[in-house]
């Protein structure tokens, strides 16, 4: 990608793991929610993406999007989700076909499919040796409006791309903290995505060729109920991690 790739949700957690990992490979554009602390490393506005105006200037020039803004929480309000995650995602959709970015990366969740973790599925459904397995092509089933919201996004998606032919990426991301997996949350273990996973996965989605797609975002955990073989094979992820290999906040497994 020799285009600038605008960052949107800059600020944020997302935001952060996959510029800790690919500050130099790309001429980034920052989209910030608000002023930052220090003087960032790289080019940036301050704005919301509900602004149709800031949408606008935010987006030209660029060749890639990588959309993380919105509400991330599980429990958000219904306002609160159709004006930062619904609106907001259509207002990027539109800026980008006008202004013809190849390609849109978008933050889903595994809240677009919440409800499939059901009283009679859980908790076996995060072990290791269950073999329950959602691989992306099933119907998103939320289990609360956020993850409504993430779904409509998708659905957004699918539309753009049929209509307007943009490059999209829905990455329905798992439970995304640095260092170590969550401590006493199987199903956070099981979902759980490194900060160089989350990394890597974005700059395949940046890369590779593909049309529309949809694929889990969590590292190669040996408890997973999400399967990573279409992020493998459409855009060749090829993650690093396993929250198997630690215990607590200890990694006692080396990779070979
Ligand atoms: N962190 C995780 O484990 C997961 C995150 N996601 C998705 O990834 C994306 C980023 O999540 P996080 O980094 O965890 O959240 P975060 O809250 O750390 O970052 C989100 C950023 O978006 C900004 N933002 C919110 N509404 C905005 C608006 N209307 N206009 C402009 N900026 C706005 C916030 O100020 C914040 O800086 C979200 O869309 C979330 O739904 C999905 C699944 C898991
Ligand atoms: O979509 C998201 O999912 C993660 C994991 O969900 P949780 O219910 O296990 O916390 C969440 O941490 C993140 O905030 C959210 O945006």
């Amino acid at each position: 990608m020799d285009d600038p790739v605008l960052l949107t949700g800059a600020g944020g957690r997302v935001g952060e793991a996959i510029l800790d990992g690919l500050a130099e490979e790309y001429e980034w554009r920052l989209l910030l929610h608000s002023p930052p602390d220090g003087e960032p490393d790289h080019e940036y506005m301050i704005g919301d993406v509900t602004d149709d105006a800031l949408v606008r200037a935010a987006v030209e020039g660029v060749g890639a999007i990588i959309h993380l803004a919105g509400d991330p929480r599980p429990e958000a309000s219904w306002d609160s989700v159709l004006a930062n995650n619904i609106d907001g995602t259509q207002k990027m959709y539109e800026a980008a076909v006008e202004e013809g970015v190849e390609k849109f990366v978008y933050a889903s969740s595994n809240h677009a499919v919440g409800a499939f973790e059901t009283d009679e599925r859980t908790p076996e459904m995060y072990r290791e040796d269950d073999d329950f397995l959602l691989d992306g092509t099933e119907l998103p089933r939320p289990g609360n409006l956020y993850g409504v919201s993430k779904a409509t996004g998708e659905v957004l998606g699918r539309y753009y791309h049929d209509t307007y032919g943009i490059d999209v990426c829905n990455v329905r991301i798992g439970n995304l903290t640095r260092g170590h997996p969550p401590i006493d949350y199987e199903r956070g273990q099981a979902m759980w995505l490194s900060y160089p996973d989350c990394a890597h996965l974005h700059q395949r989605a940046l890369e590779a060729d593909y049309d529309f797609e949809i694929v889990y975002g969590i590292s190669d955990n040996d408890r997973k109920y999400y399967s990573i073989e279409r992020a493998r094979e459409a855009l060749g992820y090829d993650p690093q991690d396993n929250s198997a290999h630690f215990d607590g906040e200890e990694k006692v497994v080396e990779e070979s």
